[in-house]
């Protein structure tokens, strides 16, 4: 891993009497592609706006490269941002709307001519000095908002849902040119989406947030394989998530039945959140599976069949690459190494008592 770059510690902020981000603790690496994800409202914006300068933390500080930034105004932070909303301005054209900042900070017209012409050959631009930026698609427009940040040669670049607003296919190519663009740029990238998909593949780490919590900190691999709870589980891709309690080490009680699982590490009889992945699960003879059921619905979706299975009590989400016939009963087999154990989040009255 690259050298820490920003860190966040200790954050709380509030709106009015609303708490939106509560301990706040997170470190950023230099040419790291971090994906702040999580569902509306869970404070991913906020976060970012921290970052940026546009808003001041109630408690705990902000250091950039060992800095405390806290309270330094945006301008002062060595940190773009490229909004949701491209904000270009109308009444300009492509090349002065790249060169506003950089006029703004007195840089020579020679100077300002080459940078337009870099950023608008890195995203993948040339030529459209010129062009109207209301007769541009808004995948262009996207681009030119990143040309504009990119000028100010930022350390790091704040990307809040840029992709948000354009269609799948735009979206996916998109996705890919900005981790292109990261590439050849070799700064930080710290990027808002609600998107997991887009988190996954795009991020080199993704925190998942939840209510002003981080969830999870990790690869996109590890989010994904080993959540640490049944929300992030639940975020993140399909999943069936069941009461569990351990039996002992490598075995859980489920569903009225003992299964093997792998080392958990998890005592003698506590409760857990069991997570299995639809794609994850065997369909067998009946005779020959750990729970024995019927396939209650089959839907294909392009790439598998969503196949539904009431067994032991449970309704199962199976994903397979070959369609099964609806009404047939069929058994369940699940492998330990697909088996996630996960500890339970701590209720409410736990929490207190911790606090106390
Ligand atoms: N300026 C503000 N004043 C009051 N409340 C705000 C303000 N900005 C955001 N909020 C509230 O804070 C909460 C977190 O907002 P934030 O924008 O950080 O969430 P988010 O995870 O980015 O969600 P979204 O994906 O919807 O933008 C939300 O409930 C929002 O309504």
């Amino acid at each position: 891993m690259e050298k820490e770059l920003l860190r966040l510690e200790h954050i709380d902020k509030f709106y009015g009497s609303r708490q939106i981000l509560e301990d706040l603790n997170l470190v950023i690496h230099e040419n790291e592609f971090l994906t702040l994800l999580g569902p509306s409202g869970c404070g991913k914006t906020t976060t970012l706006r921290l970052i940026g300068g546009f808003e001041r933390p109630d408690k705990g500080r902000i250091l950039f490269d060992g800095q405390d930034i806290t309270k330094l105004p945006p301008e002062r932070r060595q940190v773009n941002t490229v909004f949701q909303k491209y904000s270009l301005f109308s009444n300009m054209d492509v090349a002065e709307n790249i060169a506003f900042g950089l006029k703004i900070k007195g840089k020579s017209a020679a100077y300002i001519r080459d940078k337009i012409k870099y950023a608008l050959k890195l995203v993948n631009l040339d030529g459209y000095e010129h062009a109207d930026v209301t007769a541009l698609s808004g995948g262009q427009q996207q681009r030119i908002a990143i040309a504009r940040a990119v000028v100010n040669e930022p350390k790091v670049l704040l990307l809040d849902e840029p992709l948000s607003a354009l269609d799948l296919k735009l979206r996916q190519s998109m996705q890919r040119e900005l981790v292109k663009i990261k590439r050849e740029l070799g700064i930080t990238f710290v990027f808002v989406t609600h998107d997991q998909e887009e988190a996954l593949s795009m991020s080199d780490t993704v925190v998942v947030m939840n209510q002003g919590w981080v969830q999870q900190i990790g690869t996109p691999e590890s989010v994904y394989n080993e959540p640490e709870n049944a929300f992030v589980a639940d975020f993140i891709g399909d999943s069936n998530i069941i009461d569990g309690i351990m039996v002992r080490d490598k075995l859980v009680h489920l569903l009225g039945k003992d299964i093997p699982c792998i080392n958990t590490g998890f005592g003698k009889n506590v409760p857990v959140d069991v997570q299995i992945r639809p794609e994850d699960i065997q369909i067998c003879a009946p005779e020959d599976g750990q729970y024995r059921g019927i396939i209650r619905s089959v839907v294909f979706k392009g790439t598998v069949y969503d196949i539904t299975i009431e067994a032991g009590g449970f309704s199962w989400l199976v994903q397979t690459i070959t369609g099964h016939e609806q009404g047939r009963e069929v058994g369940i087999r699940l492998a330990p190494a697909n088996i996630q154990i996960m500890a339970k989040p701590a209720s409410e009255d736990e929490e207190a008592a911790h606090d106390a």
